[in-house]
């Protein structure tokens, strides 16, 4: 890294240092705000019969937006990164250009720089070309040889293409074949923008044409947002890392997919470490990650090594989703992490000062069914991560279902899809336990409690690699 953090804010806010007292207010604010929306919604009186258990569940689109508040409320955290590094990421203040572009007067073609009305004296034998500094200024009545990109001298007044030109046998005078006006060819300086101008505002995805157009603007490096650094905790004795599944083992299907997951989404990932069912070696990594993120995968439910509630209780860890009543995914929970948490940084010491703070610290507990654990990454991670890492949300679209869909009840279900002719077509395979649907699939389409009919409009949840996906992200 070349250079310092910043309370930068790449919501488009003014860059500056982030202050302890402000940024815990902030924080403070979007949480509690967020939590109450959420407390109105689970006052509500809980259903009788099999869905009695569902009083703890927070509704699908309120723990989407929930997690999404809960990182906006986070500050957010930049440093400056040179150029080939920057790919993926967001930046952290607006892009303004650091010159002119063009930054000079410049010639749009090859031909003949000439001044005032022509024929034209053509002076010396040479051209001028791109890259030299040096031009004197043209006296009227003459034309001097010029290349595409080289400076128009000072007093030309037009460029005259070589194929729309003749020059006498002598090569003493120049003569235009068509009508030539006046700085025509001629690309202005400052003719894209003035230096100072905002080209790009903060939040901006940093694509391959922005390096490209920043490079233009003279920039060398860009202050962009850091990536949210996650851990991927995978819990389970029965996982197996290679081979077939044997004698009730079974292959981790989440360590492999997780991590790209979050990596598409423009998340570091410290690390993916498979703990087994070791309660003692999940609570270690959650009071000592270093991450801005944990997100575990399996023990949420409340089987005898279902370790994630007790060790987050014993971790004086703070449950803000505990259950949401999607299907599949619903043990699915977050939880914020107790403040006094040690929090040592993995890159080393924190070079920022003691007044630059970390984000706030949370956990997603993913269910270990492997479609339940997409539904979790979704609906909870990816909103948070999104948010911390100061990527805009995506448009929210809706299409048309082209067969009917069966309902949960009374929890919204996620069903992968795929696009054909305009329409959404739901595909088989989309059990909790299953991949081979997703694996196929555009994204999730959103179906809500009661079903879908044929043609009903549901809202879609793209995946990151999908082509519609706009958040970008996909290019680490
Ligand atoms: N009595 C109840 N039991 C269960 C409930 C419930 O409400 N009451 N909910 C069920 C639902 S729904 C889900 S989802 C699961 C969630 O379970 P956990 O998060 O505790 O996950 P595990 O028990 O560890 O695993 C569940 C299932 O997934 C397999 N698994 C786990 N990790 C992986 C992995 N990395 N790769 C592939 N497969 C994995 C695991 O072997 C189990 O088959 O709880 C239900 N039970
Ligand atoms: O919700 Mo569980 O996630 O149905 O498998």
């Amino acid at each position: 890294m070349t250079g310092q953090d910043h309370g930068a804010d790449a919501r488009g806010h003014a860059v500056g240092p982030v202050h302890k007292a402000d940024a815990a207010e902030s924080e403070v604010d979007g949480v509690e705000e967020a939590l109450a929306l959420v407390g109105r919604q689970t006052r509500q009186e809980p259903a009788p019969g099999p869905a009695a258990t569902r009083h703890r569940a927070t509704p699908w689109p309120d723990a989407r937006a929930l997690a999404a508040r809960l990182g906006r409320a986070a500050p957010l955290r930049s440093r400056r990164v040179p150029l080939d590094q920057a790919l993926g990421q967001v930046l952290a203040e607006p892009l303004a250009a650091l010159c002119d572009l063009p930054s000079f007067d410049t010639s749009a073609m090859d031909g003949w720089a000439v001044a005032g009305p022509g024929p034209w004296t053509i002076q010396g034998d040479g051209s001028i070309l791109a890259g030299h500094g040096d031009a004197s200024p043209l006296p009227d009545g003459a034309a001097v040889r010029i290349a595409t990109g080289a400076r128009i001298p000072p007093e030309a007044t037009a460029v005259i293409r070589g194929e729309h030109s003749r020059a006498d046998a002598d090569r003493r005078q120049l003569h235009a074949e068509r009508e030539v006006i006046p700085g025509q060819d001629i690309r202005p300086r400052g003719q894209e923008c003035r230096s100072g101008d905002e080209l790009l505002p903060a939040a901006s995805l940093v694509t391959p044409a922005v390096l490209g157009l920043a490079a233009a603007a003279g920039y060398d490096e860009l202050l962009t947002v850091r990536r949210p650094r996650v851990e991927v905790l995978v819990l389970g004795d029965e996982l197996l890392t290679a081979g077939l599944p044997h004698d009730g083992l079974i292959r981790d299907a989440l360590g492999p997919m997780i991590g790209p997951w979050l990596r598409a989404l423009g998340v570091e990932v410290i690390a993916t470490r498979r703990l087994g069912d070791d309660a003692e070696a999940l609570h270690e990594a959650v009071t000592t990650s270093g991450a801005d993120l944990l997100l575990t995968t399996g023990g949420t439910a409340a089987g005898p090594v279902d370790h994630v509630h007790p060790v987050l209780r014993k971790a004086g860890a703070e449950l803000l989703v505990d259950g949401v009543a999607v299907r599949p995914g619903h043990p699915m929970l977050l939880a914020r992490l107790a403040p006094d948490t040690p929090r040592p940084d993995p890159h080393g010491p924190d070079p920022h000062g003691p007044d630059a703070r970390l984000p706030a610290r949370y956990l997603v507990g993913l269910p270990g069914n492997p479609l339940a654990a997409v539904s979790g990454l979704l609906t909870l991670a990816e909103p948070l991560l999104r948010a911390l890492a100061g990527r805009p949300s995506p448009a929210p679209y809706r299409g048309p279902v082209r067969d009917q869909v069966h309902g949960h009840p009374y929890d919204t279900r996620l069903v992968p899809f795929v696009h054909r002719a305009d329409q959404l077509v739901p595909l088989h395979y989309n059990g909790p336990a299953m991949l081979r649907g997703i694996a196929a699939a555009d994204g999730l389409a959103v179906v809500p409690p009661g079903g879908a009919r044929v043609g009903v409009e549901l809202e879609v949840l793209d995946l990151p690699w999908s082509a519609a996906f706009a958040g970008g992200g996909c290019f680490t």
